[in-house]
């Protein structure tokens, strides 16, 4: 077995004390933990929840079991919430497109540091994307030649190590792509750029997270974990971490216990996790927190880190009042497909080329449209950031919120509605398959969430409320997506019809959805406000503007505890998620040894 040297089978095995202490061994908590342990120097533990299990599978044993609280402004609908538990977390699990922000996400994040020369912004971590993620391959020749399909090798590392995390470009084709591709290019308002890593948007091409040789999934475990054997690096499983403990206000080590009372799941060699009992294990140096933006906050909570009107009902003593532990909850929202009858199938272009047709959407070419507020309706974005930006920062978020979080929140209200300006800050991103078909994200809500103890069962599931559409002008910025496509299916300014022969009839939402009112009806009904990536409930931030850590990422208030993961984003990136998390646990390793 690649694991067994690290892999303690039993829990008990694990000494009293470490260097570090990595709480999760999922996307940024395996980086994390390779990264502390590689020079030798320092001991390291990480402790995960889930199991050693085959990779790839997306099925329910691999996710924690939860569900939202009814949105209200969704006709009451709830939503799971779906977060890998797994070693390699959601990283195991995830469906593997693999993107970064663009520049102003990451420049945002600097602005809401507060402080100044916050080294957070976008050209501080284009060496860490560099070094978290390597150019497996670009895309199959005949592929780049049909699309004209070009992309930044410069924004990629060069390391071939199999110790390393790769995007790969597609190596399949569905030719049915190619007159929505012909059509999108010469759409007005749609630029191409290079490569939508270099922080520009328009259409574009989205690699995978995948080995270029096996084209098996690149995750956290295959890249910072399998092979490794250190003697100073452990890693113990089926294993939860309930709380941190302190001494005064200094972290100085983790309360576990085993996820299975009984040896009933044990079975040697596949880490399920032997050794009974709760136990502190310490750690001398720094307790890292990569449980994910759902239980970082849960474990911080039930630590004593957090609103003290919570830990107060809870009855937890308070270790340090933190009003924005479990706030500020950001996700991307996935506005159901636009469908149309594709009456007279199209005559698909030919194709010279060796390559098999793939036809799954996924492993097809990768064609993607990232668009900006001005790109997506052109004659209202300047009013809907005007509008946006005429809100009382509070009249949206929930009653009796902590004016620091209102503070915090007027900023990301400034900034984004700046944002609404910029064709280069992406409100939609959507795979464009080879079918008439949009499903697009929605990239950056307005509306914000919270992650909060379950204060009836602490240690269950924490209760997670998206409160999607709390702030109105959500559904009008979706609905104004919806009209973009539909304009691009059937409008006067699309070409779409020049290259295919095809009647269209829209399905879905369908005739009987005109007017404003009466789509963002369709989409309260229809509307799902999560697609698994949830952000921001321990962010990075001024403290007097709600934040949880710091520009190292420490916990305010307390010694030796930090959080790396991706409830450390101030404000959700207009990319999926994952490849963030790779570079910001690459800054942060740095971080944590520059301290050591
Ligand atoms: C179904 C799905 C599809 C997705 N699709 C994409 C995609 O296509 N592209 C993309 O870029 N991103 C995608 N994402 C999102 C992306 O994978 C995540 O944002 C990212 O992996 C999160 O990394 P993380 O380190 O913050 O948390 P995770 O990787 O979730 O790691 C947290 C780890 O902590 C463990 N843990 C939690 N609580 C405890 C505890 N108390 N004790 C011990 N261990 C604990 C968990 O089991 C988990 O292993 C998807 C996610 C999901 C779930």
């Amino acid at each position: 077995s690649p694991h067994s040297y690290s892999l303690l089978q039993d829990r008990d095995d694990a000494q009293d004390v470490y260097d570090y202490v990595v709480v999760g061994g999922g996307t940024a908590g395996l980086t994390v933990a390779d990264r502390l342990s590689e020079s030798g120097k320092y001991t390291v533990l990480a402790i995960e929840y889930g199991i050693i299990e085959p990779d790839g599978r997306r099925n329910r044993t691999n996710m924690y079991n939860i569900t939202s609280v009814p949105q209200v402004n969704l006709n009451n609908r709830t939503f799971p919430v779906d977060v890998g538990c797994i070693v390699g977390g959601s990283s195991a699990v995830n469906a593997q497109a693999f993107q970064r922000g663009t520049k102003r996400d990451y420049n945002n994040w600097a602005e809401l540091a507060g402080v100044n020369n916050s080294s957070w912004n976008w050209d501080d971590l284009q060496p860490y994307f560099r070094k978290a993620i390597q150019l497996g391959s670009g895309p199959h020749p005949d592929i780049a030649r049909v699309y004209n399909m070009t992309y930044n090798t410069g924004s990629y590392g060069t390391n071939t190590s199999k110790h390393s995390i790769f995007a790969t470009f597609s190596r399949g084709h569905t030719p049915a792509v190619i007159p929505i591709y012909q059509a999108l290019r010469r759409y007005p308002g749609v630029e191409i750029p290079i490569d939508h890593s270099v922080g520009t948007l328009g259409l574009g091409w989205t690699p995978r997270s995948m080995d270029p040789i096996s084209l098996n999934r690149s995750y956290s475990r295959s890249g910072h974990y399998d092979g490794l054997n250190r003697d100073n690096y452990h890693l113990i499983t089926a294993t939860r971490v309930e709380r941190v403990v302190f001494e005064g206000k200094t972290a100085h080590g983790v309360e576990i216990s085993p996820r299975w009372p009984t040896d009933a799941h044990e079975g040697k060699g596949k880490g399920k996790g032997k050794g009974t009992g709760k136990r502190v294990i310490r750690a001398r140096k720094e307790i890292v927190l990569s449980a994910g933006a759902i239980h970082t906050p849960q474990i911080l909570q039930l630590s004593g880190i957090g609103p003290a009107s919570l830990l107060k009902k809870a009855r937890i003593p308070v270790v340090v009042d933190l009003p924005g532990v479990g706030a500020n909850l950001q996700d991307h929202a996935y506005q159901p497909a636009l469908q149309y009858n594709w009456t007279t199938p199209p005559p698909y272009p030919q194709v010279n080329t060796t390559l098999p047709p793939v036809e799954a959407f996924l492993f097809g070419p990768g064609l993607n449209l990232m668009l900006g507020l001005p790109g997506i309706t052109p004659t209202r974005y300047q009013t809907l950031s005007a509008s946006y930006l005429s809100q009382p920062p509070s009249q949206f978020l929930p009653q009796n919120t902590h004016p620091t979080i209102i503070s915090g929140y007027a900023q990301q209200q400034r900034l984004y509605a700046a944002g609404m300006l910029d064709k280069n800050f992406a409100f939609f991103s959507a795979g464009m398959g080879g079918s008439p078909v949009a499903a697009p994200q929605l990239m950056h809500g307005l509306s914000r969430g919270t992650v909060t103890l379950n204060l009836t069962s602490p240690l269950s599931e924490p209760i997670v409320d998206y409160r999607f559409a709390s702030n109105p002008l959500d559904l009008d910025i979706v609905a104004e997506n919806i009209k973009f496509y539909r304009r691009f299916y059937t409008g006067p300014e699309s070409t779409l019809r020049q290259h295919v022969d095809l009647t269209l009839g829209e399905t879905q939402p369908g005739p009987g959805y005109e007017s404003d009112e009466e789509l963002k009806g369709w989409l309260r009904a229809n509307l799902v406000p999560s697609v698994f990536h949830p952000s921001g409930t321990a962010a990075k931030m001024a403290r007097e503007w709600g934040g949880v850590v710091n520009e190292g990422l420490e916990v305010y208030g307390v010694e030796r505890l930090s959080v790396v993961d991706t409830s450390v984003f101030p404000t959700i990136p207009g990319a999926a998620t994952s490849m963030t998390v790779y570079a910001v646990a690459e800054k942060a390793a740095d971080l944590i040894k520059a301290r050591a």
